[in-house]
């Protein structure tokens, strides 16, 4: 399903560049597999979906929900390009405070998997993006917050995003106390995940 795998310089975040399948009708992409997913340990327990719709020049993030009621995410860009940025808030962590950035577009049809204690956002390349997300916990308006999109250095290609009411309000990177902790990851070898996945045991 995936004809290649890419590491984050955050431990435990991939990106899957699927393996397209093009006939006279369009294209077909699959973006979850269970058996893929668990076999390189990633959180496979999808509780709900969900799409969002954005003009260019927006911003949306940084997000993520808190204990418990954390989340791991499958994130993919359906129509249109996004600037996608993850930040590791895991406190332990060593890329605690880093940020990542990939271009996620329909085009490419790659795909992020973002693990928990990570805020997530991005910024919408096109005139128009649509994003959908797979993800490993239900809502809960109580626990769902963020950090502020310009207070970790990411180079926006925006200075004037058009941003959520929410969004504005949100705190700073600085004066948030995270509590997410990192409890290690095992280190994916992706060279045999690849022979796996061309070997058709995926
Ligand atoms: C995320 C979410 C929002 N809502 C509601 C709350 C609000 O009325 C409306 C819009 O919510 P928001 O403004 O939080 O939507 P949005 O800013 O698009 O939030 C999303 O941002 C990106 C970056 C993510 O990573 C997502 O997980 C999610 O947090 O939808 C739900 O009912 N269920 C949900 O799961």
């Amino acid at each position: 399903m995936f004809k290649e795998v890419n590491k984050s310089i955050i431990p435990g975040c991939f990106e899957f560049i699927p393996d397209i399948k093009e006939d006279q009708r369009g294209m077909f992409v699959k973006i979850y597999n269970t058996d893929f997913y668990s076999s390189i340990l990633l959180n496979t327990s999808i509780k709900e979906s969900y799409f969002t719709i954005s003009h260019k020049n927006v911003i949306r993030g940084l997000h993520f929900q808190l204990p418990p009621y954390e989340v791991a995410k499958i994130v993919c860009c359906v129509e249109g390009e996004i600037m996608d940025v993850v930040v590791d808030l895991r406190e332990g962590s060593p890329t605690y405070g880093k940020y990542d950035i990939f271009y996620l577009s329909a085009e490419k049809s790659n795909i992020l998997y973002i693990p928990e204690g990570l805020a997530h956002g991005y910024c919408v390349l096109s005139e128009k993006a649509i994003v959908i997300y797979n993800v490993t916990n239900v809502y809960s308006k109580e626990h769902d917050t963020g950090i502020r999109w310009d207070s970790v250095g990411i180079p926006w290609p925006v200075d004037n995003p058009i941003l959520s009411e929410k969004d504005k309000n949100l705190p700073e990177f600085k004066y948030f106390h995270t509590p997410f902790k990192y409890k290690g990851y095992v280190n994916i070898n992706v060279e045999n995940l690849m022979d796996k996945i061309i070997g058709n045991k995926i």
